[in-house]
């Protein structure tokens, strides 16, 4: 953790009042009460995959394991507290030697994921676990988001024929919504598959490559396209990349980029590649392709960039766009086309006299009615094919040596037996009793993670549209609860917890 601690992304960092009043006002409610040492398990899980996707790539939990470990009340936290006139000396006292007490177990980063199953579960003290339900929800929302659309473009880049895992890279930090969403968004676009960034913070936290070409401020500058391409020649003889679209493309652009490459291939250097900002992307590169192969330059790559999301890159493709690299902005960064990941948080099970309860959450909505009790979630392959996740209660036990009966928690009679299947335990500690117990693990090896765990689904789930429902069950025993406890709360007069 001192690493991370380190990290520019996280120096002079304090996030303890980033949370919503109302976690303060229910946290002094329970301390009031003398309620505040109660024992708790929350989850934290999302209901419908963003973007039309199959799943979700998982990620920000690091974010998570920094905020807890660091989580504590400062003077000025607590007079900001007291200046609110809502709570009593006792609480604000009680505040002032807080910390996270609590264990977390959760889905690593870079785990494929699917709707309705924990990604974190946390227990603790009812007061702790509440306060963190916010900035735990943002991290994990933010970042498992932007990891998932990254992937979809990654994945629509790689079904060039003609430049098979041809890479993208990340340049939206003047788009992103400000500073967080650009440094740990692209440490999500990284671990989607995203080969680099050009935002340096990003790169220096995580030891994300960086990479940078120049802007049309560079070219306007100068006298001419020609000169301003020499100077930035001379100044990267190694990584020249020239933008060819501030004038003309093919007029312009191209014919100059051509001349700086004949000069460096005579100085016995190369000119790496071109990029092409604006105008139509399939056209312009087959035609700049042609004129740069006529050249002898066919080593130069060509690299889009101008609005691209995971659509366009598709459509460019299929176009038969010359096209290396891609440069992707805005819609990666914010997500744009669906900017908001659902997970929520909610409790599940409280101890009382030293036994956990479950705890569920009605709704007239079958699928909004929360999974009740303290659980694990499996994932089963048969073959090496992740054939569906199960949710089980976490004291269950599952014999892969005998057939087991899965089933549609919302429609039953959809059944199937799967046999000779292995099972993951996907659910880890990393905190027990406030102690991070984790290892975190380097971006990079997020990013590898990604790339092994696609591999283990169908390509029926995986695909981009209307892609197949991937099962998530519960264990019959699971099942039984719930159904139990929703019988129990919808009698008129209900069992108070
Ligand atoms: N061949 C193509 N097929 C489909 N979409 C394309 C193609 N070429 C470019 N596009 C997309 O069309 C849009 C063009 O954007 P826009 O109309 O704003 O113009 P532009 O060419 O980027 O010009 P400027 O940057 O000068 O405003 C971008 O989203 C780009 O990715
Ligand atoms: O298009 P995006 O996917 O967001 O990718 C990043 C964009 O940022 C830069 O544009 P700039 O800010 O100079 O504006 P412009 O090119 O749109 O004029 C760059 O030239 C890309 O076009
Ligand atoms: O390096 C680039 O080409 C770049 C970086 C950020 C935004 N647009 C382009």
């Amino acid at each position: 953790m001192m690493e991370i601690a380190q990290l520019p992304v996280y120096r002079d960092r304090h996030l303890t009042l980033l949370t919503d009043l109302y976690q303060l006002t229910m946290m002094y409610g329970q301390f009031n009460a003398g309620r505040h040492e109660i024992r708790v398990v929350f989850d934290v899980f999302y209901r419908s995959n963003p973007c039309g996707n199959g799943y979700v790539v998982a990620a920000g939990l690091e974010q998570v394991a920094w905020y807890l470990y660091h989580l504590k009340f400062t003077e000025g936290d607590i007079a900001y507290l007291r200046s609110l006139n809502m709570f009593s000396e006792a609480f604000l006292e009680y505040l002032r030697n807080f910390s996270f007490h609590g264990d977390v177990y959760a889905i690593p980063e870079g785990t494929l994921v699917f709707p309705n199953e924990p990604l974190l579960r946390v227990e603790g003290p009812i007061v702790e676990v509440q306060l963190i339900e916010s900035a735990i929800l943002s991290f994990i929302n933010h970042q498992s988001l932007i990891a998932t659309k990254a992937r979809r473009i990654v994945e629509a880049a790689r079904t060039n024929p003609l430049h098979p895992g041809s890479p993208v890279i990340e340049m939206g930090l003047r788009r992103a919504q400000n500073v967080d969403a650009s440094v740990f968004g692209a440490r999500a676009a990284y671990i989607g598959g995203c080969v680099g960034t050009s935002n340096l913070m990003a790169g220096e936290s995580y030891n994300i490559p960086v990479s940078g070409t120049q802007g049309h401020s560079w070219i306007q500058s100068f006298p001419s396209e020609l000169d301003a391409f020499l100077a930035y020649a001379e100044a990267f003889p190694e990584e020249t990349v020239l933008l060819v679209d501030t004038y003309d493309v093919l007029r312009s652009g191209v014919p100059n980029a051509i001349e700086v490459g004949r000069r460096m291939r005579d100085a016995g250097r190369s000119l790496k590649a071109i990029r092409i900002d604006s105008g139509d992307l399939a056209y312009l590169s087959k035609r700049a392709r042609r004129m740069l192969d006529a050249a002898g330059l066919t080593d130069v790559k060509i690299i889009a960039s101008s609005d691209l999301d995971e659509y366009t890159i598709r459509d460019l493709v299929t176009q038969g766009a010359e096209i290396d690299a891609w440069g992707v902005g805005t819609h990666l960064i914010t997500s744009s086309e669906c900017p908001a990941l659902g997970c929520v948080y909610k409790l599940v099970a409280q101890q009382v006299d030293g036994v956990w309860e479950p705890r569920i959450k009605v709704s007239e909505n079958p699928n909004k009615v929360t999974n009740p009790g303290r659980k694990k979630v499996l994932r089963l392959f048969v073959d090496n094919q992740a054939v569906a996740d199960l949710i089980a209660l976490d004291y269950e036990h599952f014999d892969p040596s005998e057939p087991l009966e899965l089933f549609d928690p919302i429609h039953t009679y959809k059944r199937k037996v799967i046999e000779n299947y292995r099972i993951e335990e996907l659910l880890v500690p990393i905190f027990e009793r406030g102690q991070l117990v984790y290892e975190l693990p380097q971006a990079h090896d997020i990013r590898e993670r990604v790339d092994l765990q696609v591999e283990q689904f169908a390509a029926e789930i995986r695909r981009p549209l209307k892609p197949h429902e991937y099962h998530v069950d519960l264990s019959q025993e699971l099942w039984d609860l719930k159904q139990s406890l929703l019988h129990q709360w919808r009698k008129p007069e209900g069992k108070k917890g």
